[in-house]
């Protein structure tokens, strides 16, 4: 196998960025940038990376490192074998141990010496993980990677990082194709059990009852809120005690009480698309980078318009609709970038283009929103990037009360 690396660089600033990519392409080795840390998460949701090279700092004039240690506590819970080194400003020693603390395996200070990084990559990437071997071996660990960054997706990440580990029986709720399959994965994966495979038992059928006469190990329970009272009242008997269970249904409302107490102890409600918009912007991206890779046609993006239809369309079938209206949409693209007339919703009654589901008000202030988030509170960039001078944009800000 070769023994060239492949290194992720999360760094705003293009300049080092770029600097970084040649020093590292010259050597030999494949580095890769994000510019921020969302655009990392989609990274590491497709590829393993050998090193992670970590700014601290992306907000401008912010310097606690804040954004830098809640990166890595994200890709920690998601890889807890990530080798990541933390480059922080000269003075920043007190971030570099926080950052330590919460899982880098080292870190540098700037202005940093070529030779001092190369040897820190090269000794990270000597420590073996837990399991022995190489990364690029392993499986992905991201087949569980949530992404987004709504108040409503944290508050699931962080309930998957508090329950995952302990034995406690789950029920994943919310509407179907909104990631409940994704979310049971990232419970199991967080826990003692998970290098062993959790079982999947489809609950409608009946041959897969056979399953659950195990006495140990996790079970992940699809669709319990679907059978009758009757065979709730057997399934909740049939439970052994040693089973952990996770359970996936539209609502919790419709278990009886004895299979609820059995089935969740700890409800993770996930919620509908509608309710975080500007999640379907995030995964939109990360669905079309997927797709230019999986095709073999390079980076694809959304044009403005394109994110613009996403934001403001109602997604049937959830996340999963919005996969695949991204993916027929990406392999249609002719240049990389997908256009707002290529964006269309599938579901089984194939329906026309989606129907905006918000006013033009409010889909201006959630565009607003979202171009302010990605370009971390500069106006300036988020003003271009969104085709206004930077006076409309302040006039638009206050009109929204943003
Ligand atoms: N937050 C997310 N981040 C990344 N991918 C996601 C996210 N939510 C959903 N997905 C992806 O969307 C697709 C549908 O999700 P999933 O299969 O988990 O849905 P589900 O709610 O279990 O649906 P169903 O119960 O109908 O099968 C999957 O490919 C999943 O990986």
């Amino acid at each position: 196998m070769s023994s060239a690396w492949n290194v992720l660089l999360v760094e705003d600033d293009s300049t080092v960025a770029r600097a970084t990519e040649i020093l590292f392409r010259l050597a030999g080795h494949r580095l890769t940038i994000a510019a921020d840390p969302t655009a990392a998460y989609s990274l590491l949701a497709r590829h393993r990376y050998d090193v992670i090279l970590l700014d601290m700092n992306f907000v401008p004039g912010m310097s606690s490192g804040e954004e830098g240690l809640a990166c890595i506590a994200r890709i920690m819970a998601d890889d807890a074998d990530a080798r990541v080194i933390v480059i922080t400003a000269h003075s920043g020693i007190r971030i570099a141990v926080a950052a330590m603390q919460a899982g880098a395996r080292d870190f540098l200070m700037k202005p940093w010496r070529k030779d001092d990084l190369f040897a820190k990559c090269a000794a990270v990437i000597a420590q073996t993980s837990e399991g022995g071997g190489s990364r690029r071996d392993a499986p992905r660990p991201t087949a569980s990677t949530i992404l987004g960054d709504s108040a409503g997706i944290e508050q699931v990440r962080a309930l998957v990082r508090r329950v995952g580990p302990t034995a406690a029986s789950v029920c994943v709720t919310g509407p179907s194709g909104s990631g409940r399959t994704l979310v049971a994965n990232a419970i199991h994966a967080a826990s003692a059990d998970a290098a062993v495979k959790a079982v999947r038992i489809d609950l409608r059928d009946s041959e897969q009852w056979q399953a659950l006469n195990a006495e140990s190990g996790t079970v992940i329970l699809r669709y319990p809120d679907q059978l009758a009272p009757v065979a709730q009242a057997r399934l909740a008997d049939r439970l052994l005690p040693g089973l952990r269970c996770i359970g996936i249904a539209d609502d919790v409302a419709t278990l009886s009480p004895a299979l609820r107490r059995r089935l969740a102890t700890v409800e993770i409600a996930i919620p509908p698309l509608a309710q975080r918009r500007g999640d379907a912007v995030i995964l939109a991206r990360h669905f079309a980078l997927a797709a230019g890779e999986a095709y073999g046609r390079g980076p694809v993006r959304l044009s403005p318009a394109a994110e613009a239809m996403v934001i403001v369309s109602d997604w049937p079938d959830e996340v999963r609709g919005l996969a695949a209206a991204i993916e027929r949409a990406a392999l249609l693209s002719n240049d990389g970038m997908i256009d707002a007339a290529a964006i269309r919703p599938i579901s089984s009654n194939t329906g026309p283009a989606p129907t905006p589901a918000l006013s033009l008000n409010d889909a201006e202030r959630l565009m607003i929103e979202a171009a302010l988030k990605e370009h971390r509170y500069n106006v300036s960039r988020a003003a271009s990037a969104l085709g206004i001078s930077r006076g409309t944009l302040y006039r638009r800000m206050a009109q929204h009360g943003l």
